[in-house]
């Protein structure tokens, strides 16, 4: 496997703060990789650092084999980036604007197979300007990968989507990775890291705090359940290493078990147990 993005020792400041305090990535192709982190944290400047539109201070950087801060058109063409936002062509009509953006590209996909794979084919005739919030951002979409981008920076994607239209969405993500794009993903659902992405990094302060997959980041896979159970109209809980032993126990006593429930650490609950403390 090829690697995609690489990055080390990423450092980018702002007059007074510092935005970026040194990053290592590694995001293999085709994989779907998840930048996560509270507001302020980084994860924008890293990410207009790797698409070539902000100059770094320091640090090595390959996206696609080549340093972005010296890519020419080729390269452009070979990425797809989605913005948080809303494309602006008010008065084109969806199926125009995919059109008119599939000439900036070499090799373009069918603009008429990208608004149908948004599913925006129904309204490929309406102005953009009528278009809900919703319709937006998969206008935004298709606008970031009529070029057929080897990768794709989806930034926030989902912001103000139905929970269908987001369902929907996820799968064209996983359509597109399946097709072999490479795909960086910023988001604050975690419930989308969690379904979509292959591997996820926290970012807090300018740093990596945690890199792994989603099942694993910050040890979730090897923290403590939670048992809980109803006895005698009370509910009561116990933390514990060994679930099923202990379940196995409980049940040695008495019959079934009122309300008996698993919990383990959702990603959300990892995730702001790394980011703790932090503003
Ligand atoms: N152009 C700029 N000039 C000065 N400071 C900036 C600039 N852009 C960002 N910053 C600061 O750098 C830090 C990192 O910002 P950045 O936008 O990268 O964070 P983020 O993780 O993307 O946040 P969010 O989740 O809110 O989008 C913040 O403190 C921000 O205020």
């Amino acid at each position: 496997m090829t690697t995609a993005v690489q990055v080390r020792g990423l450092r980018k400041e702002y007059p007074g703060r510092v935005a970026v305090a040194g990053i290592d990535l590694d995001i293999e192709g085709g994989e779907i990789f998840a930048l996560l982190g509270p507001n302020g944290a980084g994860k924008t400047t890293t990410v207009e650092i790797l698409e070539g539109h902000r100059r770094r201070d320091a640090g090595e950087i390959q996206v696609l084999g080549t340093d972005p801060a010296h890519a020419g058109q080729r390269w452009r063409a070979r990425i797809g980036i989605v913005l948080q936002t809303a494309t602006d062509a008010a008065e084109l009509t969806v199926a125009e604007s995919v059109r008119h953006f599939a000439g900036y590209y070499p090799t373009p996909r069918d603009p008429d197979e990208v608004i149908d794979r948004v599913g925006l084919t129904a309204r490929a005739k309406a102005r953009v300007r009528t278009l809900s919030g919703g319709q937006r951002r998969r206008l935004d979409v298709a606008l970031g990968i009529v070029g057929d981008p080897e990768l794709l920076f989806l930034d926030e994607p989902t912001t103000g989507f139905d929970p269908e239209a987001r369902r929907q969405f996820w799968a064209l993500i996983r359509l597109l990775a399946a097709d072999g794009t490479t795909i960086l993903l910023t988001t604050h659902y975690l419930d989308e890291a969690e379904a979509l992405a292959d591997r996820v990094a926290v970012i807090a302060d300018g740093s990596v705090v945690a890199q792994g997959t989603p099942a694993t980041i910050g040890g979730r896979d090897r923290a403590l359940a939670t048992v809980r159970w109803r006895e005698q109209g009370a509910v009561l809980e116990r933390r514990t290493s060994t679930p099923t032993e202990l379940i196995r126990e409980l049940s040695r006593t008495g019959g079934e078990l009122a309300d008996l429930i698993v919990l383990r650490p959702s990603l959300e609950d990892t995730y702001l147990d790394l980011i703790g403390g932090r503003p």
